[in-house]
């Protein structure tokens, strides 16, 4: 609520106008007794606060008007210790009154005799043109009111605006800036008043811009960068015309800091991924030498090329590279250059400009190299990347910059590239399918990951792990696997290493009931490998050379020409044949 001392000096401009008309002196008193106006024109007595024991305080304490025919006659008067400096002879006492409220009083004082008689002839008149005055001052509180509930509201815009983490600049409706937020002028180390006035072209020519200025066309999410001096503010720009009463009243720019949107994609690939050397499992010597070279080379720029056949973990290896690297806080984006149809490879990996092909999206679109700023891109089975993705790979590799589809200009990168694949890349060079350049540029860190079947051993570590995490998943708590189960398992040559055992287990936790997983949960392939083997009979190499001559006697005869002709079938001398027949007792 504004008190009439927030508004003293108009207050006293009033009791002046007031008082110049009718010769006479005006004192304007606030509801907490404050002398607010005083003309001091003829009155003698120096009123420096207002008494409640004084006219103008009864009047604030009743709410009532007062008028005061000479001191004789009035109570208040006659109490007042001051009475004897006073040369009062008549006075109108008036409150102002706001919403039922006593702000204040007015009071008019007659000090001459002649001003006397006026103010008391006509004090009907007087007491509306009080009012009137009375009114006025209400009308100014209201206006301060007014004024002031605009500046709290202009001061909370304001805050929200630089309270929150995006740049905005708003403008009017010719493209002039009206406000820019603390992000902009704090990350430009300017005051906001370099910005105010300038014109938004001379700081950002986009013609999204124009159009949203001129056409009032709202766009979103186009990438763009306000260069002043030396430093560039890199945003992702989203434009938005005002419309105040229906009409055009200029527009409001957000600006989101390329920075803050890799943020983003970070949490989002943090989610669950985040992963440590220490949950790839294997005891295995083959395992530990692969985590070894993995952990000495985490921190190092270098690419890294994972080679090792599907399933064996070549994606878990890049993770545990990446979140064991020093740019474990921006993002790791994997990109698998088999699963994106060729078509969309190129704008995936590099992005585009906006109209750059049909279908392109508005607004254009980030590749993945650039959403990795800072942190590090995944290429999964780099083996199937077209050939002349490949050169573009291997240019944006050397020279450390990318160029979107559609654009010429060159955005810097701080990425590093770990590449995997289950292809065997050098005899694809051999055979030109794959470039030898870039096959040596990404295989500066080569890291070999041996197939499960080669390192037998880890399995059963594989198989306990598999078996707590789906227990603790699936709410179950199977102790082990029967001990035929775990035999068939140890002995299964895992065609599909890791992920097959991963799913295997997944699949038994699932089904099992029991306390231990039987036989009848593990896949038929595993158990069909078994009995394969187990229909196998193993003969002795004499026992098969005996019924090969055997054989080849019953189809030739065992006459002598019979003997030389299996001989010869046999590929044997006959010498050699009498020889095993009389071994092998054949007559
Ligand atoms: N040593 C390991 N310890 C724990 N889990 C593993 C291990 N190796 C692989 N896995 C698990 O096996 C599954 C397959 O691993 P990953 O995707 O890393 O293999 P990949 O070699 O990249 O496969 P692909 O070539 O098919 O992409 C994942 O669920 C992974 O967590």
């Amino acid at each position: 609520m504004v008190k009439l001392l927030d508004i003293k000096d108009l207050v006293q401009k009033i009791a002046e106008a007031i008082s110049s008309v009718l010769d006479m002196d005006v004192i304007i008193s606030d509801c907490e007794y404050n002398k607010i106006a005083d003309t001091k024109k003829h009155y003698d007595l120096e009123v420096t606060t207002i008494k409640d024991t004084y006219v103008l305080g009864k009047v604030i304490r009743t709410g009532k008007a007062v008028v005061v025919e000479g001191k004789e006659y009035e109570e208040q008067c006659i109490k007042c210790e001051g009475k004897d400096k006073c040369n009062l002879q008549a006075m109108i006492c008036i409150p102002i009154q706001f919403r039922k409220k006593t702000l204040g009083a007015i009071a008019l004082i007659a000090i001459t005799e002649e001003t006397r008689d006026d103010l008391l002839k006509n004090r009907k008149n007087l007491i509306e043109y009080m009012n009137r005055m009375a009114e006025l001052i209400i009308g100014k509180v209201m206006e301060q009111e007014a004024s002031n509930n605009l500046e709290i509201v202009k001061n909370q815009m304001v805050h929200i605006m630089n309270s929150i983490d995006e740049g905005i600049i708003t403008l009017d409706e010719t493209g002039e800036i009206l406000y820019v937020n603390s992000v902009i002028y704090n990350f430009f180390s300017y005051d906001e008043d370099y910005f105010k006035g300038k014109m938004i072209r001379e700081i950002l020519l986009e013609p999204y811009i124009e159009k949203l200025v001129d056409e009032n066309t709202s766009f979103s999410n186009i990438e763009t960068s306000i260069k002043l001096g030396r430093r560039e503010f890199h945003a992702l720009l989203s434009g938005k015309p005002m419309k105040i009463g229906g009409k055009s009243s200029g527009a409001i720019l957000t600006f989101r800091n390329m920075s803050d949107v890799y943020n983003v994609v970070n949490k989002v690939s943090l989610n669950d991924l985040s992963i440590s050397f220490d949950s790839i499992i294997g005891n295995s010597s083959e395992v530990e030498r692969v985590k070894e070279t993995a952990k000495r080379v985490a921190n190092s720029n270098s690419t890294v090329l994972i080679l090792g056949e599907s399933g064996t973990g070549k994606e878990l290896f890049a993770r545990a590279i990446h979140y064991n690297s020093n740019r474990k806080d921006n993002p790791f984006i994997t990109l698998n250059c088999a699963a994106i149809p060729e078509s969309l490879l190129e704008s995936e990996l590099f992005g585009y400009e906006e109209g750059s092909f049909t279908g392109a999206v508005k607004g254009g679109k980030m590749g993945k190299f650039q959403l990795a700023q800072g942190g590090t891109v995944f290429l999964d089975e780099i083996g199937d990347m077209p050939l002349h993705l490949q050169t573009k790979l291997l240019r944006v590799l050397q020279e450390k910059t990318v160029e979107k589809i559609g654009s010429s200009k060159s955005i810097p990168l701080d990425v590093r590239v770990i590449a995997a694949t289950n292809k065997k890349l050098d005899n694809m060079v051999e055979d030109r399918e794959f470039r030898g350049d870039l096959y040596y540029r990404l295989s500066v860190i080569p890291i070999n990951i041996p197939p499960l079947r080669n390192r037998l051993g880890d399995v059963k570590i594989l198989l306990d792990y598999f078996l707590a995490q789906y227990n603790k998943r699936l709410g179950k708590n199977i102790k082990g696997f029967e001990r035929d189960v775990e035999d068939q398992l140890l002995m299964y040559e895992w065609p599909g290493n890791v992920r097959e055992l991963e799913n295997i287990v997944e699949y038994a936790v699932n089904m099992e009931k029991s306390k231990y997983i039987k036989m009848e949960n593990i896949p038929q392939r595993i158990k069909k490998n078994m009995n394969e083997k187990e229909a196998i009979i193993i003969t002795t190499i004499d026992s098969l050379e005996k019924k090969a001559i055997y054989d080849a006697l019953r189809v030739y005869g065992n006459n002598y020409e019979g003997k030389i002709n299996a001989a010869e079938a046999l590929g044997i001398g006959t010498a050699t044949l009498y020889r095993k027949m009389k071994k092998y007792e054949i007559k």
